[in-house]
């Protein structure tokens, strides 16, 4: 079933938290809606599900608009954070739940609930829990129990919001992670909320990201990655460095040290260079690729990559990290200092981009 959201603005009271959302979700693909607290995630979810009325604009599901249908006619299937499941009904029940309090007409027969039910507990991997009551399972346990729940009504879209965001770091990474592979053998279409941006990468089809109730870009997490489409998703995405400085003709200059634009720049002022921990390189002696010096304060040897931590040196900033390779760097240690260059890199000056690819600036 592909989502067609188009046009859609809400507001609560006198303040606008949705401005004119227009996204096209294709079926069978999982869409992760990611942003910070306070972005409209949740709100248009809810507006998706029919839970939540919009200002204005359409909700279409494959083309037919369901704008005016209640919740319980759009055939959507929802988690939420804290899904509280029945307490007094063991798993296989829970499960069940959907199906059995379907109109007579619609409602399969009991054996077919029970080949239903089954069928998920299998999925699931919980067959062996499967007549334990909710208080006797573990939190990933149930929340998994609250996915099969949703799913055995064989709803066309699944909403999910913030699905796995009470369990621990292990657990979400295995939920998230048995979502896709549920999803993959299941085709059905589902949108997710999440503020985690390495959930949102790691999981989905195509990820819609949202500031202040507009989507700033939607797109593949390698595009988005890769590609970030303004300052906003360069800064929310993944882990970057900032160094500040001022643009004058093309000369960047940080602290006392002139750097070198090489392209024209028609913007100038305050100005901030972000770079990748991936895209940081360094020497042992300054040349005119590695121009600022900086104080090694911490060396972390992960498999085949070196996390290092440095802290500016004769020149304003903050802590940074960088990433090398074992084989481009060794034997570095804590309180040595080195010459920071670039191997790409991106200069805004406001939400304006210098350049449309990578940068490289030389002393
Ligand atoms: N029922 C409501 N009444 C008034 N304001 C609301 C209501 N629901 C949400 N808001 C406001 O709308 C804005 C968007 O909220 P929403 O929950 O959609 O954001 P979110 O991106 O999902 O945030 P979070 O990640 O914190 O859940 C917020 O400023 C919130 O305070």
């Amino acid at each position: 079933m592909s989502i067609q959201i188009e046009g859609i603005h809400k507001s609560f009271g006198k303040t606008q938290v949705l401005h004119d959302i227009n996204l096209d979700l294709l079926s069978g693909q999982l869409v992760g809606l990611l942003g910070p607290s306070g972005s409209g995630k949740t709100t248009l979810l809810r507006i998706i599900a029919g839970l939540e009325h919009a200002n204005g604009g359409r909700i279409r599901f494959n083309g037919e608009d369901v704008t005016d249908l209640h919740a319980r006619d759009r055939n959507v299937g929802f988690v939420f954070q804290n899904y509280a499941l029945f307490r007094h009904m063991t798993v296989f029940d829970n499960i069940a739940f959907g199906l059995s309090i379907m109109p007579k007409a619609q409602r399969p027969e009991k054996s077919e609930i029970k080949r239903r039910v089954n069928n998920l507990l299998e999925m699931i991997q919980l067959a062996h829990v499967a007549n334990r009551f909710p208080a006797q399972l573990s939190g990933g346990q149930r929340q998994r129990v609250a996915l099969a729940r949703s799913l055995a009504v064989e709803p066309k879209v699944l909403l999910l919001d913030e699905p796995f965001g009470a369990l621990d770091a292990q657990v979400r990474k295995e939920l998230r992670r048995w979502l896709r592979r549920l999803h993959d053998e299941l085709h059905f279409t589902s949108v997710f909320v999440t503020h985690d941006q390495e959930e949102a990468l790691d999981v989905s089809d195509q990820v819609v990201v949202m500031s202040q109730g507009h989507v700033e870009q939607i797109g593949t997490p390698d595009a988005i990655w890769q590609a970030p489409a303004s300052r906003f998703v360069l800064e929310f995405l993944g882990e970057v460095n900032k160094i500040n400085g001022d643009i004058t003709g093309s000369r960047f200059q940080v602290g006392h040290y002139p750097l070198q634009i090489p392209v024209a720049s028609h913007k100038q002022g305050a100005a901030s260079w972000y770079l990748r921990p991936h895209e940081i390189s360094l020497t042992t002696a300054p040349d005119v690729q590695h121009p600022l010096p900086v104080l090694v304060t911490d060396v972390n040897a992960r498999g085949s990559l070196v996390q290092l931590e440095l802290e500016p040196k004769d020149w304003p900033g903050t802590l940074m990290a960088a990433q090398l390779t074992h084989q481009h760097l060794t034997g570095v240690t804590r309180g040595q200092t080195l010459y920071l260059g670039s191997q790409g890199g991106r200069l805004y000056v406001g939400e304006q981009q210098i350049t449309d690819s990578n940068l490289a600036l030389t002393a």
